[in-house]
């Protein structure tokens, strides 16, 4: 997969999908797909953050559940970023999502903060497009913000750029792929499920 765009950077390229084959391994869930995601978020802060960056003036942005799997090793790079989590749910038939709530009040002055959002699976990109455009009625600017996913496929990507083209994007892998049910190919499962658990009510939302 050789898509490009200028705001896209992708530290780890198709040649080398070795390097990540841990992701599509099921059998691998719990604290080891944490330490997993966790390696790859402190070799992809390498790639997307500069050397003497501590987070002066910067917040993380986890989506919740899975996007702290990588916020929980950014904010050992980046001590000084402040912390504001969203909670994300998806109607699993539907995959629309929507806020649950979150903790962007907190934040002082975000007109002028840089932001890391992170989030390890970019598929249909309704997550991400949800947070952005909750992020902008609290005043946040996309020319400041950095979304770092492990894995995205081109179809979700490209409806970032369109309507989001200042952001910048900084993912570990692309995908080949996005199936009908909303899962990435290869499959690398439901990754907040693989993490934390199967959440009972999903489909009821
Ligand atoms: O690009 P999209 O099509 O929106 O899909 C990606 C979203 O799906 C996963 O979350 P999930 O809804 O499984 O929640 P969880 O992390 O709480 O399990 C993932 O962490 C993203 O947030
Ligand atoms: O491939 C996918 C799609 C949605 N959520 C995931 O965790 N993985």
């Amino acid at each position: 997969m050789n898509y490009k765009h200028p705001n896209l950077f992708v530290m780890i390229p198709y040649e080398e999908r070795n390097r990540v084959s841990g992701y599509f391994d099921l059998s691998v869930v719990g604290e080891e797909y944490a330490k997993l995601l966790g390696d790859l978020t402190d070799e992809l802060s390498t790639y997307a953050v500069s050397k003497n960056d501590v987070g002066e003036n910067a917040v993380i942005i986890p989506i919740l559940r899975a996007g702290m799997s990588m916020s929980n090793r950014l904010t050992k790079r980046l001590p000084k970023a402040d912390v504001a989590r969203i909670s994300m749910r998806r109607n699993l038939h539907t995959l629309k999502p929507f806020v649950a709530w979150d903790e962007f009040e907190q934040i002082k002055e975000p007109e002028s903060k840089r932001v890391f959002i992170t989030d390890p699976a970019l598929a249909t990109a309704g997550s991400i497009l949800k947070t952005l455009e909750h992020m902008k009625k609290y005043g946040f600017k996309d020319e400041n913000v950095v979304i770092m996913a492990m894995f995205g496929c081109q179809s979700g990507i490209e409806r970032i750029f369109k309507e989001h083209p200042e952001v910048k994007l900084f993912l570990v892998h692309m995908a080949d792929g996005i199936r009908e049910d909303g899962y990435l190919l290869p499959y690398n499962g439901d990754t907040g499920d693989r993490l934390y658990g199967v959440r009972e009510n999903e489909y009821v939302i």
